[in-house]
């Protein structure tokens, strides 16, 4: 998908919610675990109650991979769910030498078709181009991580003053465009939020961090918003585990709604 057919996705819904799909059996309601797939049933569950409301879904590869052989399948299942006007996301955050990086990309590229995936920038351009060469895919390399732990290398400061987050930022804009690489900025980040979007100002921008780990919608808009929205903003835990009872779907979807609704404001507001 291009980046005009995102934008004309978020448009259309007045959102840019990006589910994130990280469905863990020991967390699904347990009626659930008498399908043949509970996980893929989970999720479809959850696709048809929130397709409507979402641009993007965000499997995290975590999850199914935990599963083996069967958790693969039930991954492959749930892409082939997700209706192809909606942008898929491999959290899978992958990267190595370049030949093996060419193999994951393969892996998520042409055997399983996700649009984009997500990358660690950390071992530099070689691990990072391969995925860069698929025609119509997006690499997603991480920037400014929500987690705690982003401080113990992504905030150090090299001699000229600058962070290693920046540094990321400035260094990969030599190996990709806005039309095929986006950065992962934390909602929970705030505070620089506006800062890498002067970095990058035509990027789109994934940013996790939203609900569970309480970063705030409205100041990524006010600080990350461009003229193309340039958000996809993800929400995992809050909308999917809103409840564990046999109205999961339903429930997950009122908590969509309430996203969605905030983000149609902020549209408004700020995508300018
Ligand atoms: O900086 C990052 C990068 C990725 N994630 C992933 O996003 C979701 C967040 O889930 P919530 O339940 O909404 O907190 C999850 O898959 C993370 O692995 C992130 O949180 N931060």
């Amino acid at each position: 998908m291009d980046k005009l057919t995102l934008f004309k996705q978020i448009q259309e819904k007045k959102s840019f919610l990006c589910i994130g799909l990280d469905t863990d059996l020991h967390k699904i309601p347990k009626h659930l675990l008498e399908y043949e797939d509970p996980i893929f049933e989970f999720n479809k569950q959850i696709i048809d109650a929130t397709k409507d409301l979402a641009v993007a879904y965000k499997p995290n590869t975590a999850f199914y991979e935990a599963l083996g052989a069967k958790g693969w399948q039930s991954l492959a299942r749930t892409l082939d769910y997700i209706p192809n006007d909606i942008f898929t996301i491999a959290d899978a955050k992958r990267g190595d030498i370049g030949n093996t990086s060419r193999l994951y990309a393969q892996a998520f590229f042409d055997r399983m078709n996700f649009d984009s995936i997500t990358v660690a920038p950390y071992m530099g351009v070689d691990s990072v181009s391969p995925f860069l060469s698929f025609e119509g895919k997006w690499v997603i390399l991480l920037a400014l991580t929500s987690n705690e732990g982003s401080q113990d290398f992504q905030m150090i400061q090299s001699g000229d003053g600058k962070p290693l987050f920046q540094h990321v930022l400035e260094k990969s804009q030599e190996w990709g465009s806005a039309n095929n690489l986006m950065y992962v900025v934390g909602a929970t980040r705030g505070e620089f939020i506006a800062e890498v979007r002067k970095i990058v100002p035509d990027h789109f921008f994934l940013v996790p961090g939203v609900g569970a780990q309480g970063g705030s919608l409205e100041e990524v808009a006010k600080y990350g918003m461009n003229a193309h929205c340039g958000l996809l903003v993800n929400s995992s835990r809050g909308i999917i585990y809103a409840s564990d009872g046999e109205d999961f779907a339903q429930v997950a979807r009122d908590e969509a709604r309430k996203l969605q609704a905030e983000m149609e404001e902020l549209l408004q507001k700020f995508c300018k």
